[in-house]
């Protein structure tokens, strides 16, 4: 099958490419079937996440060697080495021409390669995975580029909890990859921080784990389109309670706009708590004054619901539809 082809109807406008990166177990499946969720389209079901405006192509597709291979070689999946960049940046443009592709496919399930499947235009299309902004020719095609950064306590948890409950590891087995990708992670991923439009930063709360503190680091003059809070809040009712406010930082030498959450939201309360929140925010440009609102009360299930993930993977959902309709209006 031949990777780069026609589609069956090209579509009017280019579609809107928006990269998210960040490392393995970091969330970035959990936030885009929460974007899917808050954007409200019905998603098909299979490997690839499709919805009637959002595709999601996941860029671990692009191993070239299935689990054993690597194994063989004894290189992460981390590793440039390991990646196909010359097929995942072609596809890449090739999406973004409005042209469909016959993607391959890496099957965490199981670890070996199916047979690839073919995907047609999108008005959206999130590429997530390792090495989204790494790769030139990817970062190249890209409209907006967010990086999820998350401390170690915090991502190996989840990393370890996922990977022994669906990829059939022992958390033996996961603590030793851990450990044997830190050198890849500083060179391959994590240096994709610097380059991102927005970041999304995990790290304790001031309270202490469990709790986070989030942050929503906005590059200033960058694609992502800021918000910004009337006033500093403190919300109570909840153990440790929230605290949000908003500072003006430096990352990595851009200067920043930061919004951030610690602490949790009284989930007992929350649609009033989230609206009030929603209240506070300005440039939020929902469709309606309640949209926020409605989107995490809907999803009130989803991992991260009670703290800044998942409300500001919520804003970052209603982002993603805004650049979209500026760069298409
Ligand atoms: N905001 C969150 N709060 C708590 N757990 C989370 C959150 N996001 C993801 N997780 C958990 O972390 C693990 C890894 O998430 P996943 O989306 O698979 O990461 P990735 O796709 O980046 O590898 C999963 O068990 C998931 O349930
Ligand atoms: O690290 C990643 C990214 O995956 P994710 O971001 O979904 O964790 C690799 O794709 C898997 O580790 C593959 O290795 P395996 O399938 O052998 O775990």
């Amino acid at each position: 099958m031949v990777p780069i082809l026609e589609a069956e109807s090209k579509p009017e406008t280019p579609p809107v490419m928006i990269g998210v990166a960040a490392d393995s177990g970091c969330g970035k499946s959990t936030f885009l079937r929460r974007v899917l969720g808050a954007l409200g389209t019905e998603v098909k079901p299979g490997h690839t996440a499709i919805g009637d405006m959002l595709t999601v192509i996941c860029l671990d597709d692009y191993h070239i060697n299935d689990r054993a291979g690597r194994k063989a070689t004894s290189l992460s999946a981390l590793d440039a080495r390991e990646n196909d960049f010359a097929l995942m940046g072609a596809q890449i443009e090739a999406l973004k021409q409005g042209k469909a592709i016959y993607k391959p496919i890496y099957n965490h399930d199981t670890g070996n390669k199916d047979p690839p499947e073919l995907i047609q235009p999108n008005k959206v299309f999130v590429v997530e995975g390792l090495h989204p902004i790494y790769d030139e020719k990817a970062r190249s095609n890209l409209d907006m580029a967010l990086y999820i950064d998350i401390v170690n306590d915090v991502k190996f948890a989840w990393k370890i909890q996922r990977d022994v409950a669906e990829r059939g590891w022992t958390e033996e087995q996961v603590r030793e990859d851990i450990e044997k990708r830190l050198p890849d992670f500083a060179e391959y991923v994590d240096p994709q921080k610097k380059d991102a439009d927005v970041v999304l930063r995990y790290e304790p709360s001031d309270q202490g784990l469990p709790y986070l503190k989030v942050k929503l680091i906005q590059k200033k003059g960058g694609a992502f389109p800021a918000i910004s809070l009337k006033k500093e809040m403190s919300l109570t009712g909840s153990k440790p309670g929230a605290t949000i406010k908003q500072y003006d930082d430096d990352w990595y030498g851009s200067p920043v706009s930061v919004i951030e959450m610690d602490g949790e939201i009284d989930m007992d309360n929350m649609a009033e708590q989230v609206a009030e929140i929603e209240a506070n925010i300005e440039g939020l440009n929902g469709r309606s004054p309640s949209e926020l609102t409605d989107a995490m009360v809907k999803l009130k299930d989803s991992p991260g619901s009670q703290n800044g993930t998942g409300l500001l993977q919520a804003i970052i959902a209603m982002k993603i539809r805004e650049v979209y309709d500026k760069l298409t209006a």
